[in-house]
Parts: structure tokens; sequence; C-alpha cells
């Protein structure tokens, strides 16, 4: 008896295949792996509507018969009959994407130039129905000399057409309108096909798939992505700025009012140089975090937020991880809390905790007070030409640099602590909407309420906890009251460890409550400051941007910005990833290689900067 005859599935990546495999061979599945390299081979039985068993092989997803993936380099020789010890396949099944016609019409046609015996399944037609396509398979068939069948892999809808199709299939001469092009003429050849078969489109939908085309162009969507991020922070400088000095004025003016009518003493004292200056501090930040949210939550709703989680994909692929933790990653920048409790959508073990393990890194909301001040007292207000703030791009900088040094890790944790190969990703792209105001109004109150609710709680009572610290005990005349306090003492010990690279006693000292929530850092620094100022009673209380401008030199402040983007500065992140990965041994793990990460950065960030005279 000669054995069954061959039937293999091809087609670009998430055109449905294993559905259709599945749909097709049921549980009469073998899986195994291709001889000598790491891709799955699936093979299964399908008995055709004429009684006759064929043996089926889903092939990995291509998008063209030069490889350039191990997963195309096995899907291109199956075919040709080129793999060691597989026969090639009698009969092809092209399957292709209805709501993406044009795309995958371009590989079709280099398989159907093959001249083997084929059909195509042209899958997804719900999906296209939803975006309002109607297709003509018989214009297809047409252009492609193969019966074209409709299915709906999911829901099995035109199964036993294709079956049909299949027992019928015989080698064919293809047509002159099939071999012999370049790639270049394909596209232009599945554009017009793809016309030529769509017989009604909605507006919107051409609309939407135009913006798809140039938003995920491989080349154009990155730079796409990179500019608008950019101008994200661009804005949350340039537009924040007179809200941020109205609420600034408001804090200086609650200061002096309280002041005045006080009787001078140490409760006066904790309520001005403690709380409001501390708390107030932090509170002048809120345009800015509204600012990042409105642009964060715009971007979600419109859809586009997903297509940058796939634009990302083959980026993460690099570093070892799938586009499943971009999610994650990405929630991590308003904190890295929620974005670590996201990633329990991971099914890969490895892949979660590679994920959790660089979570800090992404720049949570909570640094922003730290860099804004600091960035507004050190870096000039200036134009870098073509109206780009100096200010913004510095900032900019900081979230690329934590953005960088996570996929570093990643890329170093993949090769040794999380060793293991990338998972694959699979993610529905959803239409693009015009963002709801209302929605986005809700989600910004939210996000405000967060933040205050953070600086009336626990910035509030790291600020008094503090400000008792620095009082007590009480200096004696002539000495100053931040040397003898017992926060200073702390900090004095812990100075000596943070001397090396560059951090001064205010700094060390900032660094410690900092570990309850980043933006005490600012709060820490407006206190010990008006704790100092108040010593002295010719110089009034100054604001903390000049007096940072007079105690610190300009490498100084941007090792502090360099440690504050590593730096695992958050007793809460640790907390939930012990909880998340059961044990101590993960977050000290991590602690430990953050730390020693942060310690680097700031050292190398001060000493470069000392040596270029800055
Ligand atoms: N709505 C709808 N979804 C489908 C259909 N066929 C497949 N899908 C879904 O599309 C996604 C991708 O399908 P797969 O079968 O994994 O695609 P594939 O071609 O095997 O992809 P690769 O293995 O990556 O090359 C899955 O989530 C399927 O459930 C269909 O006809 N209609
Ligand atoms: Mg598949």
């Amino acid at each position: 008896m000669s054995r069954p005859r061959k039937v293999a599935l091809v087609g670009n990546p998430n055109a449905g295949k294993s559905a259709l495999f599945n749909a097709l061979t049921g549980a009469r599945q073998k899986i195994a792996n291709y001889p000598g390299v790491t891709v799955e081979r699936k093979s299964g039985r399908f008995i055709l509507p004429t009684g006759e068993p064929v043996e089926m092989t889903d092939l990995p997803g291509a998008y063209g018969l030069d490889p350039t993936s191990p997963d195309e380099e096995v899907t291109s020789k199956v075919i040709s009959g080129r793999f060691p010890g597989e026969a090639a396949p009698d009969v092809l099944v092209v399957v292709l994407d209805a709501s993406n016609l044009e795309q995958h019409l371009v590989f079709a046609q280099e398989v159907l130039a093959l001249g083997k015996p084929a059909v195509v399944a042209l899958n997804m037609v719900d999906l296209a129905e939803r975006d309002g396509l109607t297709l003509d398979p018989g214009v297809l068939e047409e252009e492609l000399g193969v019966r074209v069948v409709p299915t709906v892999a999911v829901r099995r809808r035109g199964l036993s057409e294709l079956g049909e199709a299949i027992a019928a299939a015989e080698a064919r001469h293809p047509g002159p309108g099939l071999t012999n092009l370049k790639p270049t003429e394909r596209r232009v050849a599945a554009h017009a096909m793809a016309d030529a078969a769509i017989l009604s489109e909605s507006k919107r939908h051409r609309l939407h798939a135009r913006l798809d085309r140039v938003l995920l162009n491989p080349w154009l969507g990155p730079v796409i992505l990179l500019v608008l991020l950019f101008v994200v922070f661009q804005a949350v400088f340039a537009w924040a700025t007179p809200f941020a000095d109205a609420l600034d004025a408001g804090v200086g003016w609650l200061h002096d009012g309280v002041k005045a009518v006080m009787p001078a003493g140490l409760v006066r004292d904790l309520i001005t140089d403690g709380i409001i200056a501390g708390v107030g501090a932090v509170v002048v930040f809120l345009p800015q975090i509204v600012i990042l949210f409105a642009f964060i939550l715009a971007m979600e709703a419109s859809g586009y937020m997903a297509r940058a989680a796939f634009l990302m994909d083959r980026l993460m692929a690099h570093v070892g991880l799938s586009g499943r933790s971009f999610i994650p990653l990405l929630s991590s920048f308003a904190c890295a809390i929620p974005g670590i409790m996201a990633t329990r959508s991971i099914s890969d073990p490895k892949d979660r905790l590679t994920t959790i393990l660089i979570a800090p890194m992404m720049t949570c909301s909570a640094r922003l007070p730290v860099y804004a001040v600091i960035i507004a007292a050190f870096i000039p207000n200036t134009n870098v030409g073509g109206g780009v703030g100096l200010q913004g791009l510095v900032l900019f900088a900081l979230y690329v640099a934590g953005v960088l040094g996570a996929m570093l890790v990643a890329l170093i944790l993949r090769r040794s602590v999380t060793k293991g190969a990338a998972s694959g990703f699979i993610m529905e792209l959803p239409k693009y909407q015009l963002p709801r105001l209302k929605d986005m109004a809700i989600g910004l109150w939210q996000r405000a309420w967060i933040f205050l609710r953070r600086a009336g709680t626990i910035i509030f009572t790291v600020t008094v906890v503090l400000w008792v610290l620095l009082n007590f005990p009480q200096a004696k005349p002539g000495e100053s009251q931040v040397d003898a306090s017992i926060a200073g003492k702390l900090a004095n010990g812990l100075s000596v460890v943070v001397e090396p690279i560059g951090f001064n006693r205010d700094m060390a000292l900032a660094l410690i409550p900092a570990m309850a929530a980043r933006e005490v850092a600012v709060s820490s620094l407006a206190t010990t400051y008006a704790v100092d100022a108040s010593d002295d009673d010719d110089r009034q209380a100054a604001e903390l941007g000049d007096q940072l401008k007079s105690r610190w030199t300009l490498p100084m402040a941007l090792a502090f910005l360099a440690w504050f983007v590593f730096a695992p500065q958050c007793m809460s992140t640790i907390a939930v990833t012990r909880r998340e990965t059961n044990g101590w041994k993960w977050p000290a793990f991590m602690l430990a290689y953050l730390f020693g990460l942060a310690y680097a950065a700031a050292g190398l960030t001060y000493w470069i900067a000392v040596s270029a005279g800055l």
C-alpha cells in the first residue's frame, strides 16, 4: 500500500493555520520536533470527503520562502521537499487571513508560483465581515488559479468544502501573473488583487487599514512610537509649568500664612517645615502626573497601545521576552505593583519571572517628582533646536535609560538565571476609536486621586517622622540642627557608603525615607533644607530648587538621577515580588542587583561628569 498523501498548511503567522489544523484533524494529532531544530512538527490524520485518509502537517508561519528565522527555514524546506527525512507535501493549503488580505496575498503568490497542487483557505471571513468587508472568492480564484474556500476555523465553517477542494486539487501551470515576480512586484500585485476581491468596504475600515499600514510598518512604526513618546515627555514639562507654578505659589502662600498667624515654636515648625514644605514639595507635581496619564490613557483608549505592544513584540523577542510582557511592563510606568501583578497573564514561568525582575526599572510615576525637581533645578530651560526643550529631552533620556537597562538585564537573565526560549505571542488588535472624554476624565481623576492619597498618607507620615528625627535632639546654640539630629547622624553613617558615588549627606538622608515611596526623596530634601534654613535667621527658607542649586553640583545631581533610574526604592514592590514569587529568594535577588546597578550607574555618571568638567 502506498503511503497516504501529504497535505501541508502554509501561510503567514496568525493566519489561523493551527486553528484550521485542529478543526480538521481533531484529536488525531502527533506533536514532535523537526529533527535537528527546536521547531515543533505537528501532524495528524484527516479523512477527505472521498474517504481517502491524508496526513496533514501544520507548518510554522512564514512571510516568505527566503527564510529569516529557523521557523521559516523549516517551512521553506518542507514545502520544497528539501527537508532531510521529510517527504514533500502533495497538496498545499494556503491559509489567508481575510481581514488582512493584502498582506497575506504576498506570501500566497510566492507559494502558488511553485505550481504544486494547492487550494486557498480564505480564513477569518467572520472577522472580515465584522470589519465591514465583503469579499468575492471568485475573483481570487481567477487571479490565483486555484480553488478559494471561505472558512472560519474557530467555528468549523467551510471545512467540508475545503476537504472537497483538497481532494480535487491537481498540479497546475501557474500563470505568468504569478511566476517570476520580484518581491516589490508581488506587493503591487497583492494590492491590486485585494482591491479587486473586496467588493465593498466601509469607509471606516479603509481608514483603519490605512492607519495600520503606517503605524504597524516595521520601519516607520517604531519611529512613530518613539516620536510620540518624545512629544509626551516634552509636554510633561512644557504644559505643566503654569499649573505647577500656581500650585507652588499656593504652597508658599500657605507656608507664609501659617508662619504669620501661629506663635513661633516646634508645632509651627512641624507644620511649616515638616508638613507644608515636605508634602507640598510633592503635591506640586500633580500637573505633570495628570499630563503623563492623559497621554497614556488616550493611547490606550484609541487602540494605539495594543499596536505599540505589537511593534514591541519583535523587539522584545531579541532580548528573550515576548510581547506578552509588554502590557505588565507598560503598566509599570504607572507603578511596578500592578505591573508585577499583571504578569500573572504570562504562562511561561521563566518569562514571567524575568518580567517581574525587570519591572521596577520601568520609570514609575513616583519617580517623576524626583526627576522633575532635579531637572528643573539643574537643567537649563533652553531649546536645543527645533522647539525641543532640553528639560523634556533629559526626562525622556531617563525613561529610555530605564527601558534600556531593563532590556539589557532581561538579555542577561534569559541567558543565565532564567534561561529558556521565548514563547510566542498572539494578540488581537482592537479597533481604532476616538477616546471618550468621560472615560478619560474618570481615568485621570482616579490617577490624580491615587497620587494625592499617597501624598496625604504615606508621604505625610514619613515626612512627619523625618521631621521629628531631624529636630531631635535639639542642637546646642551654634551647632547645625541637621548635624545634631538623629536623622543627621544616621545619614552621616550612610554617607560613608555613598560618598564614592558623589552623594552628600542630604542625598544619603533622602534615600532612607524614599524606601517607603520614591517621591518622599523630594519631601525629605525639602524638609531637611527647611529645618536647616530655619537655623539661620538671615537665610529665609528658600525654594527647594534654589536650595538644591546652592548645595549640589551638577555631577551630584546627575548621579542622583542615575541612582533613581535603577534603585529599588520602594518596599511595596519588594513585598509584592515576594508574594508573586512565593519566597524571599527573588526579591532578595532583585534588591541586590538593582542596588548594585544603581550604585554603579550613579558612580559612573558622577565621575564621568566630574572628569568632563561639568
Ligand atoms: N475569529 C476567528 N479567529 C480565528 C480564525 N482562525 C483562527 N483564529 C484565531 O486566530 C488566532 C491565530 O490562529 P492560529 O491558528 O494560532 O494561527 P497560525 O496561523 O497557526 O499562527 P502561527 O502558528 O503563528 O503561524 C487564534 O487566536 C485563533 O483562535 C477564524 O476563522 N476566525
Ligand atoms: Mg500555528
